[in-house]
């Protein structure tokens, strides 16, 4: 069984196609990249993925069925300016997100979802912001925020859309770490990433995306410079990094 298997996906905007006929079946246990140039339609790929999109046609299954709105399976991780940060909730709220599906019928977190919402909190170095309003917290520990969100979800397949943007070093390398710890654990992990010298060091398969799927499969087979070439034109500067 595949962790994602996308057969025809079509999206189009007010008529305008963005995406077409992508197809690609990833397995699990990998921690994947989705590349390609600004407005290649990588955050339209992951919405259709997640059923967010009204206007897609194609077949979608994560682990062999489609995706269910309600699904625990799947841990789901927005573009950071996608999400509205005056909310009025704190930190260890948004983190206990993630344990509703786990909750029974009254929905009120038990010992345990506050448990490991907490636990969840210090593995992104957060814990002493679990009372802090959302809307002050910077960008980088925002992202934490999220990601903590995710991993109390326990899911078994990830999707994050560009957890690195605007974060520093450090917090780069926390994300990371947790991410690669979620690949030892038998987990599938899809990030949609910019950072061109980094895909190699971080992760192990590769999807190309420009309006369609132009190659997936391992890192060292597909992050070649013809592929890269094919997927970003000649807007690629960065080729002698490669
Ligand atoms: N809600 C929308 N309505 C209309 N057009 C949209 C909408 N969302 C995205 N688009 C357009 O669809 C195309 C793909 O956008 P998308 O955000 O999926 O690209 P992306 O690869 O994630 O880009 P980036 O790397 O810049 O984040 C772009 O041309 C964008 O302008």
């Amino acid at each position: 069984m595949y962790a994602l298997a996308v057969e025809n996906l079509s999206v189009a905007y007010d008529k305008k196609t963005v995406l077409e006929n992508a197809c690609v079946t990833v397995p699990q246990g990998h921690l994947a990249a989705i590349i390609g140039p600004n407005g290649a339609g990588k955050s339209t790929f992951l919405k259709a993925i997640l059923n967010q999109l009204p206007n897609k046609v194609g077949k979608v299954e994560i682990l062999g069925k489609a995706f269910e709105p309600k699904s625990l399976v799947v841990g789901y991780v927005p573009q950071r300016n996608a999400v509205d940060w005056g909310f009025p909730t704190n930190a260890l709220d948004i983190v206990l997100m993630g344990r509703y599906g786990h909750m029974g019928l009254l929905k009120r977190p038990s010992k345990q979802d506050k448990l490991i919402a907490q636990q969840a909190l210090a593995s992104v170095g957060m814990q002493d912001f679990a009372e802090r309003s959302i809307g002050q917290l910077s960008g980088g520990q925002q992202q934490r925020v999220f990601l903590a969100r995710a991993l109390a979800q326990n899911a078994d397949i990830y999707f994050l859309d560009e957890p690195f943007a605007g974060v520093d070093a450090a917090t780069e390398k926390t994300i990371i770490d947790i991410l690669k710890a979620l690949k030892v654990q038998g987990k599938s992990i899809f990030v949609v990433h910019h950072d061109l010298q980094t895909v190699k060091e971080y992760f192990d398969y590769t999807i190309l995306l420009n309006k369609t799927i132009l190659a997936s499969g391992a890192t060292e087979d597909v992050f070649t410079p013809e592929q890269l070439q094919k997927t970003y034109g000649g807007k690629l500067f960065m080729m002698q990094h490669v």
